[in-house]
């Protein structure tokens, strides 16, 4: 499944978005389709779909990370969306954080055949300890991690003022902002955004909800009032 079996379509694409790094991609997804696959970190049948439901769809969320961010994405599992992200814009400073050991041993020897320069954390987004070590991220991504009040509610503590949580959604990511905006607020969040990513290069175009994390309010003086 390297790019020699890929559609033209896909092909251009891989190239538009991992331009000198595409081979890296492709051995990303030579990966995912033989090991991934005997280890169960990617059901067989999402093989014929590894470039353009997963590989591609994850890279292009990169629209919306800053050049030179701190990212933190939680909840990696088979690399997703953080090693393409990681390949894509190696401008990014990545950690990938996941808890499970064995997901957590498959990033390491995937970050180690790479040469990806990547920081692999276990632990939970919502642990006190994690939280300490990686609070103050310019932005936080996920895909298919939580539904967004729970996702808002371990995300948002992880990232700085001003920065943003950027999950990969599918389908129903509108009726989930309807649903969850007050809880997202009430997670420190301002009005969570739909947007799409890869409309440029993708068939079907990656949808992400973009929450900015809102600064502190800041607080009266105790004992000033008149
Ligand atoms: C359905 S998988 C998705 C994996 C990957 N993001 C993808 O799109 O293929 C969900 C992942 O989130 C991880 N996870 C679940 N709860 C988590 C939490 N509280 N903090 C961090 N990761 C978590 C799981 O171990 C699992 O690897």
């Amino acid at each position: 499944m390297s790019l020699d079996g890929a559609t033209g379509t896909v092909r251009t694409a891989a190239v538009e978005v991992f331009g000198e790094r595409v081979d890296q991609a492709a051995r990303y997804v030579d990966l995912l389709a033989t090991h991934g696959v005997e280890r169960g970190l990617i059901g067989p049948r999402e093989v014929e779909r590894l470039w353009d439901r997963h590989v591609l769809n994850s890279a292009v969320i990169g629209e919306h990370i800053p050049e030179g961010a701190r990212v933190v994405d939680v909840g990696s599992g088979a690399g997703l969306p953080g090693v393409p992200l990681a390949i894509a814009r190696p401008d990014l400073a990545i950690v990938l954080l996941e808890p499970m050991a064995r997901r957590v041993d498959w990033l390491a020897e995937v970050a180690e055949k790479l040469e990806l320069p990547i920081t692999i954390v276990r632990g939970r987004a919502e642990e006190r300890s994690v939280r300490e070590q990686l609070d103050g991220a310019d932005v936080v991504t996920a895909r298919a991690v939580a539904p967004l009040a729970r996702l808002a509610g371990w995300c948002l503590p992880l990232v700085r003022a001003e920065g943003r949580l950027v999950a990969l959604k599918g389908a129903s990511a509108a009726e989930e902002i309807e649903r969850d905006r007050d809880a997202v607020r009430k997670a420190g969040g301002a009005e969570p955004v739909l947007a799409e990513c890869g409309k440029a290069v993708l068939e079907v175009p990656s949808t992400v909800v973009l929450i900015r994390r809102l600064s502190p309010k800041p607080t009266r003086p105790r004992g000033r009032r008149r």
